[in-house]
């Protein structure tokens, strides 16, 4: 893990998105298509709005959330709403966009509640898009990425390294179920940028390393992460 400080968040959003729009045009120098997971929140929309004028093959990159809340995709509350209305806009228009969605209504009879099915059908469509070429996460001051939060039941599961590509998870005090890109998966990425502002959140990140990773699940991403951080 990598800090970096900038003198403040716009300059910090615009350096970011540089550095991402650069990694993506040198992943598509060597490959065909580029994919990149983003987070939603309230932290990546400036990144967002300066990325999505970067001149690139946006038609050769897939984008997807890094989690979902589950609820319809134009609530307030919704990741994939953000993601359309500020980084799928202008140039990035053209980039193919993978929604993490379950259906409102709960599935029927055995597997009742557990949507077992809608969760195969969720991994086996962004297996394809593994390694990550781009990692982009927010943190929560308790050390949540994506949204694999401390104390939430299936924590372990969805830290493990045989962990399917996405699990739904219910975090204790969150409004809403959520679906999530496990930790083999964002851990997996080639390029990790994580996106912080203020003192609260870089005092986890520099207590991070004396908790475990269920205490800290930001943890299980430290590995070769640059971790981007203004006031
Ligand atoms: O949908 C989400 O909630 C996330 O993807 C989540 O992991 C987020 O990045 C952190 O909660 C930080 O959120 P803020 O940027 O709003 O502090």
């Amino acid at each position: 893990m990598k800090l970096i400080e900038y003198p403040d968040r716009d300059m910090l959003a615009i350096d970011l998105a540089n550095q991402i729009a650069g990694e993506l045009n040198a992943t598509l120098l060597s490959q065909d298509r580029a994919s990149m997971a983003v987070p939603g929140g309230t932290t990546p929309g400036a990144v967002f709005d300066a990325l999505c004028a970067a001149p690139l093959e946006w038609d050769k990159v897939t984008i997807l959330p890094t989690d979902e809340r589950c609820v319809p995709a134009d609530h307030p509350r919704s990741n994939e709403r953000l993601i359309r209305e500020h980084l799928l806009v202008d140039r990035a228009a053209m980039a193919q966009f993978l929604p993490l969605r379950i259906p409102d209504e709960e599935p029927a009879g055995e597997h009742a509640g557990d949507y077992v099915v809608e969760l195969a059908q969720l991994s086996a469509a962004v297996e394809p898009l593994l390694p990550l070429s781009i990692l982009l996460l927010g943190m929560g001051e308790d050390g949540h990425v994506a949204s694999l939060f401390p104390g939430t039941p299936g924590l372990a599961e969805a830290l493990a390294d045989d962990a399917p590509p996405i699990a739904a998870m219910a975090p204790p005090g969150q409004p809403e179920r959520r679906l999530t890109l496990t930790a083999p998966v964002l851990e997996g990425a080639l390029k990790k940028h994580l996106v912080i502002y203020g003192a609260q959140k870089r005092a986890m990140i520099e207590r991070a390393g004396r908790l475990s990773d269920t205490e800290a699940p930001v943890r299980a991403v430290f590995a070769d992460m640059k971790v981007h951080w203004a006031e």
